[in-house]
């Protein structure tokens, strides 16, 4: 059975990048005068195929091609080269105001993208309260568009797209504009449209959002694909090559550059430690200072591998010193698809200045002694070691090691949901009549 819903065939879109802006509108009135300009690829041989009721992220960092490729699936632009093949009713969220004449009232423009969808002004108007509803910008839908707020904007946008039964639907970042609240009524509504068979193409750099709602991801690099895979498994590259870039931007404005990155492959790490040589592929940092063990111990103090919902838990790990530095440090707990649930940091728990200074040849313990309120399944642990970059408002990490240890909560029944983790709550019950 073809079940193919968009079939992405060698697509490359180029822009003409003119030296002056009169020369592209010269080009466009003469172009037989052959005006001088260079050819930008925004996208260059891009093939992927997205099949029924797939939900598939595309990530990349800014000006990879991503809207680029999302406007070009819905047809708001041209193609330079290859094709597009859609199978089904798209409906899309994309730049704010894309699909939405401005000095239309709000109202107007749900019959405009019923139109555009072709659905009846009949049909429209049956959908107008639940739309309304989802919208809640209350008088404003009969005001013009153009005065509304961006989050108003999308509030309408979102309401449209999803309650216009779509087989596809397609969306780029919008979520990211809109409230909190908001926010999370459109993931809980996607993710009924998914269970509904709903195909999803959507635009995200929050990479949480990608692990918990897709299983595939295409990852855009330059505009070429740099990468299509299982979803986790690429929100982790994202992840690692934002790292390594704003590592190296960091690296830069302390001016020393080129001496780290030849000597970070394998700085100071000793592989002769069976933990060095476990973590060896986890790791990245610029290695002055270096985790050289993670144990994670149960409430008797045995180093241990099953732990109980809920059990007092003491993560330990050791560190060494190559040079005389301080160091912010702290662990994340994260789950088997890396989503990270919980953690902590000296600065988190008002250790000292929140850093450990220390001086080369020096090793120390750290025992980060806590509860772990979480769901039967399997968890790893990252470390982490940075130290603030202060102009850049971010961190420079020291040293990072992904799965620095592997621990299982066993099955638990009077614990049994659907959620992770689980905080004590303070109940009450009592009756008001
Ligand atoms: N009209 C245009 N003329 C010239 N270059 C353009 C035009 N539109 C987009 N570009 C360029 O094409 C590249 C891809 O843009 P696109 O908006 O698709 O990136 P993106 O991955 O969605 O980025 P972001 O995450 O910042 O939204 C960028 O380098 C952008 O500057």
């Amino acid at each position: 059975m073809n079940d193919i819903m968009i079939d992405v065939k060698e697509v490359t879109k180029i822009y003409k990048i003119y030296n002056r802006t009169r020369d592209r509108i010269l080009d466009a009135a003469f172009p037989f005068l052959h005006i001088k300009h260079t050819d930008f690829y925004a996208l260059s041989h891009v093939s992927f195929q997205v099949h029924k009721g797939e939900i598939v992220g595309i990530i990349g960092k800014n000006g990879s091609g991503k809207s680029t490729i999302l406007k070009i699936i819905t047809g708001v632009l041209i193609p330079s080269g290859g094709s597009v093949i859609v199978n089904g009713r798209i409906s899309s969220i994309l730049e704010l105001g894309t699909g939405f004449n401005m000095d239309y009232t709000g109202i107007e423009n749900i019959y405009l993208n019923g139109i555009i969808l072709g659905i009846s002004r009949e049909e429209m108007k049956k959908r107008i309260p639940q739309i309304l509803e989802f919208a809640d910008i209350g008088d404003f839908v009969y005001q013009p568009v153009k005065n509304y707020s961006s989050g108003m904007f999308v509030r309408l946008a979102f309401a449209v797209a999803i309650n216009v039964d779509p087989d596809i639907l397609i969306v780029d970042e919008a979520l990211a504009v809109g409230d909190t609240a908001f926010q999370a009524k459109c993931m809980a509504k996607m993710e009924q449209l998914m269970k509904s068979g709903t195909t999803i193409l959507f635009v995200t750099h929050d990479m949480n959002t990608v692990r918990t709602l897709c299983k595939r991801c295409v990852y855009l690099e330059n505009g070429r694909i740099l990468s299509e895979g299982p979803a986790a498994e690429l929100a982790d590259l994202y992840l690692h090559k934002t790292r390594v870039s704003m590592n190296q931007e960091h690296l830069e404005i302390m001016e020393r550059q080129k001496e780290i990155q030849k000597e970070r492959k394998g700085k100071n790490i000793d592989y002769n430690n069976e933990f060095a040589r476990k973590v060896d592929i986890f790791r990245e940092g610029t290695g002055e200072v270096r985790f050289i063990a993670c144990k994670v111990f149960n409430e008797n103090g045995k180093e241990e591998y099953y732990i109980k919902y809920n059990e007092k838990v003491t993560i330990e790990m050791q560190i060494e010193f190559f040079e005389d530095i301080e160091v912010g440090l702290g662990y994340h707990i994260r789950d088997n698809k890396n989503m990270e649930l919980l953690g902590s940091t000296l600065a988190l728990e008002k250790i000292g200045k929140g850093v450990i200074k220390g001086k080369r040849g020096e090793r120390f313990r750290i025992k980060f002694r806590t509860l772990l309120p979480i769901l039967e399944g399997v968890y790893n642990i990252m470390l982490v070691m940075s130290v603030p970059v202060i102009a850049n408002k971010t961190v420079l990490f020291v040293d990072l090691v992904n799965n620095a240890a592997i621990f299982e909560v066993g099955e638990n029944i009077e614990t049994k949901l659907w959620n992770k983790v689980h905080l004590d709550n303070e109940v009450t019950v009592e009756r008001i009549n």
